[in-house]
């Protein structure tokens, strides 16, 4: 499905993580080949679900929710040990916890922070879903998963701060893919794959250019953002994020979250 106007309709992350692969988006190279939504990860895999647009920045997890996708190839938001910004708080051991405050605009996370417990402890919690924000989410259930924007604000520190990707990496030895793009069937791939890779190679050089502009927006101590960038994030997707990818689908339905995986398709 192209839109009306021929353009391109992408749905994209606004996070400060997504910032190296959306700031030539935000730049306007692509005017006139581009239609732009800017919204949460949950929604941009609803909005690819639905048709509402061609190409999104989803969570990796939804891959194996939605028919006839393929993938960008070599992008990701991934992370090899800390993240930083994907967090359970929690006042108890896991093994105590009873109940989940799940931040709703996530899917990977609750999926990871889901085989966490199946793996671990052979128990879920029962969970509800927030908007993030640390208190009120601590005052309804004994954890909370926040991730994104949310998990880098101040958060209370009188808690347990467990990063989601730190506890992956010990468990498998990998890194872990939080989203990639993700294309539907029907879009002119070649034309999306090169708009994407124009994306990636414009924006991570730009990143201490900007930090001005950046700090208005997100306002972190310049060495927090360029160690995020540089240290607890990466976006180049190859084998170990693929091996990492395999690990993820099996646990996931290992833990009753997907069907059967279907095996990662690359646009071309
Ligand atoms: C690393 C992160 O990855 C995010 C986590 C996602 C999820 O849990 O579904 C989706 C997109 C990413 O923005 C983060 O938000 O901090």
């Amino acid at each position: 499905m192209t839109l009306a106007n021929g353009l391109i309709h992408f749905s994209i992350i606004d996070y400060l993580n997504a910032l190296p692969l959306n700031m030539a988006f935000k730049d306007g190279l692509f005017e006139g080949q581009v239609d732009l939504t800017f919204d949460y990860p949950s929604q941009c895999a609803d909005n690819l679900a639905s048709g509402r647009c061609e190409v999104g920045l989803i969570s990796s997890i939804e891959y194996q929710r939605i028919a006839n996708l393929r993938i960008a190839p070599g992008i990701c938001i991934a992370s090899r040990h800390e993240v930083r910004s994907v967090l359970i708080l929690t006042r108890k051991p896991l093994s105590d916890v009873k109940t989940v405050a799940l931040d709703r605009f996530s899917r990977s996370s609750v999926a990871l922070l889901r085989i966490l417990f199946h793996r671990r402890f052979g128990f879920q919690p029962q969970f509800i879903t927030m908007t993030p924000q640390a208190e009120p989410m601590l005052a309804e259930a004994d954890a909370a998963l926040i991730i994104g924007d949310a998990a880098l604000r101040a958060l209370p520190q009188d808690v347990d701060h467990i990063d989601l990707a730190r506890e992956w990496n010990r468990d498998t030895g990998l890194p872990f893919v939080f989203a990639f793009w993700a294309i539907r069937r029907g879009a002119n791939t070649a034309a999306v794959c090169d708009i994407l890779n124009r994306a990636k190679a414009y924006g991570m050089p730009r990143i201490a250019t900007r930090m001005d502009d950046i700090r208005a927006r997100w306002p972190l101590p310049e060495n927090d953002i360029l160690d995020y960038f540089h240290t607890n994030i990466h976006y180049d997707l190859g084998e170990p994020e693929l091996a990492s990818l395999a690990l993820f689908y099996r646990y996931a339905e290992e833990a009753g979250l997907i069907k059967h995986p279907s095996p990662p398709r690359f646009a071309t």
